[in-house]
């Protein structure tokens, strides 16, 4: 049976309130935690729990609709990336069991009015931000730890326009999800700068935090939010920080069927003009990777992943 993943849980208390000494040595826990699991929950994050669970509800209000109206805003553009996918949109290499809605920071043209989901667009807005603010906070603490100078990652940031998900896996046969290159999401990595993920209390996200394929639970932790390091940001720390692969599978507690699960990821990506070109900290220190053009990388990859997206009509 898979045991749980040692993964550090750490207080965001003192980076927001504290001084630059508090600052610094938070930072250096999430650095601890990013240079070896990847993954790290983050308590005390100031975003309220009761916002978190408000979210959660607008999400299943949202999935509760009929498939019809869901469809009216499916999102028809890998490069917008914005609106509803249903179960089987996005695959990449295997099958996943989910449905999802994508949100974006100055285009939304595929998410529904207040008189079709009364709240939704102005509490996902606030919520949004509220992200932001987290997500670039966490990579200052990433600066600070690494020396890098505190803005370097305001630097890169200037126009990011991050992704927030909400994700319903709908309740589903265990053996369905349990068949060969299906799960409710396949193994893979995030491919931005990093990820905020909110989990609900179902569970069955695991991580790979040896990076040899022995994955681990990542349990759910009420009023945390777990943040993992993504490609770029490997590629950019030249493998200081580990982008470490995860995925959803069948709760172990579970019965034969699946109960439904929701979570929120929110995906940090840098301006598309960047080049991300690996950091070098110490002398004779080679570059694993190539530079890579941010909004190429981004296009790319999230193309890859909707390969399966049905041609809008
Ligand atoms: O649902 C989860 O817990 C993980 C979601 C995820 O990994 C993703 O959307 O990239
Ligand atoms: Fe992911």
């Amino acid at each position: 049976m898979t045991d749980a993943a040692d993964i550090a849980i750490v207080s965001f208390d003192k980076f927001i309130n504290g001084d630059d000494a508090d600052k610094r040595a938070v930072a250096k826990q999430l650095y601890n935690a990013f240079s070896t699991v990847g993954w790290v929950y983050v308590k005390d994050h100031g975003i309220p729990q009761e916002r978190v669970d408000e979210i959660f509800g607008l999400a299943k209000s949202f999935f509760d609709l009929p498939l019809q109206q869901k469809i009216t805003w499916r999102l028809q553009d890998a490069e917008l990336n914005q609106g509803y996918t249903g179960d089987g949109d996005e695959a990449n290499g295997g099958v996943d069991h989910k449905e999802c809605y994508e949100h974006r920071r100055f285009r939304n043209p595929s998410c529904p009015t207040d008189s079709e989901l009364p709240g939704f667009r102005e509490t996902i807005d606030e919520f949004y931000g509220q992200c932001y603010v987290l997500g670039l906070n966490v990579l200052k603490c990433l600066a600070i730890a690494m020396d890098l100078g505190e803005d370097f990652f305001t630097g890169i940031t200037k126009q990011a326009d991050p992704q927030l998900r909400l994700i319903h896996y709908p309740a589903i046969e265990k053996k369905i999800v349990e068949q060969e290159g299906h799960a409710r999401i396949i193994p893979h990595t995030d491919f931005g700068l990093c990820t905020l993920l909110f989990q609900d209390s179902v569970g069955g996200l695991e991580v790979d935090p040896f990076h040899t394929g022995d994955f681990k639970a990542a349990l759910p932790v009420r009023g945390t939010v777990l943040i993992n390091i993504a490609d770029l940001l490997q590629r950019l720390t030249n493998d200081r920080c580990r982008s470490t692969i995860h995925r959803v599978v069948s709760p172990k507690t579970s019965g034969d069927i699946l109960p439904s699960r929701y979570s929120i990821p929110f995906f940090i990506h840098p301006d598309p003009d960047v080049l991300i070109d690996p950091v070098i900290k110490e002398e004779g220190e080679v570059k694993k990777y190539e530079p890579v053009n941010a909004g190429e990388w981004r296009t790319w990859n999230t193309q890859k992943n909707y390969k399966s997206l049905p041609v809008a009509t």
